[in-house]
């Protein structure tokens, strides 16, 4: 299915008037690019991992993203401690699943996060939505080795049982809650490049999920803001590194009528 154009511009401009706080668990790779991304976007961050804050941080948050990236066993505690704040206070949660499947304790993290928190949403490239599908599936690190369309019907699996959102990234991105799919033809080839593209799509899809109820649309917005700023990005850049340096200008600058003209519906 295709979400309509008018829903992902009133979305942006919803994100940009009201600045969400998004409280962010993440790794030490992309900390720094996933700030400036949401800042670019019009919301608001902070990197807050200490257990010690993880209550209060969350007391103030409009959303929770949680990012195994760099995990280990302290922060797995400061995770769960976030997401049952998060849950108590009613806010959305979103899982990135950096790695499931590389690790035995990485995809074990996963679930424990996903039995105890019960994330809104679920964000990661098609070897990690499989790697939670299928336990017995090793993968090679934090990149994707296969197509996104191949994870479809495992995404849509891992929906229903977790009664969560899943978003697949990838050349097209969908976005299911296991019933009904929307997808994304917008991107570039040079974004998974990039290091730290997808901690950005979770983080912007928690941005999203503040100002849009519906979390399916909410979703669905941040991946095409995402794909659509990444093309703009490609046209200015050379390589990986000036395509960061763009797709950054490119969040902050993006209008109504550049989504208009390059939304793929
Ligand atoms: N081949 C591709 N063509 C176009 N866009 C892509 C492609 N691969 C990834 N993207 C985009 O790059 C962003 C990061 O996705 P991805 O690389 O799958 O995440 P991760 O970094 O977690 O592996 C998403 O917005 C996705 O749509
Ligand atoms: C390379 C790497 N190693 C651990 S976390 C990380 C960053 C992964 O970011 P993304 O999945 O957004 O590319
Ligand atoms: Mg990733």
């Amino acid at each position: 299915m295709k979400l309509n154009k008018e829903n992902i511009i009133k979305n942006l401009q919803l994100v940009q008037e009201q600045s969400p706080l998004v409280h962010n668990i993440t790794n030490y790779v992309v900390m720094n690019n996933t700030a400036n991304a949401l800042l670019a976007v019009g919301a608001s961050p902070v990197m807050a991992h200490a257990i010690e804050e993880m209550e209060a941080m969350v007391a103030i948050a409009g959303t929770l993203v949680i990012n195994i990236g760099t995990l280990d066993a302290q922060w797995v505690e400061g995770m769960l401690a976030a997401g049952k704040a998060a849950n108590k206070k009613g806010i959305p949660i979103i899982l990135d699943p950096v790695g499931a499947g590389a690790t035995p304790f990485r995809t074990k993290t996963c679930w424990e996060i996903i039995e105890t928190c019960n994330p809104t949403i679920i964000r990661g490239n098609s070897s990690e939505i499989m790697a939670l599908v299928n336990e017995g599936i090793q993968t090679k690190g934090v990149d994707s080795t296969m197509a996104s369309d191949d994870a479809v019907t495992g995404a849509k699996e891992l929906a229903k049982k977790t009664n969560s959102i899943v978003v697949i990234s990838g050349a097209t991105d969908y976005i299911t809650d296991g019933t009904t799919t929307y997808t994304i033809e917008n991107g570039h080839p040079l974004m998974p490049k990039v290091t730290g593209l997808g901690c950005t799509a979770s983080a912007l899809c928690g941005a999203f999920s503040v100002i849009e109820n519906n979390t399916l649309e909410a979703c669905t917005s941040a991946m095409a803001i995402m794909g659509i700023a990444g093309e703009l990005a490609a046209e200015k850049a050379t390589g990986p590194g000036t395509l960061q340096l763009h797709f950054l200008d490119a969040l902050y600058s993006i209008t109504a009528k550049e989504v208009s003209d390059l939304y793929k519906a």
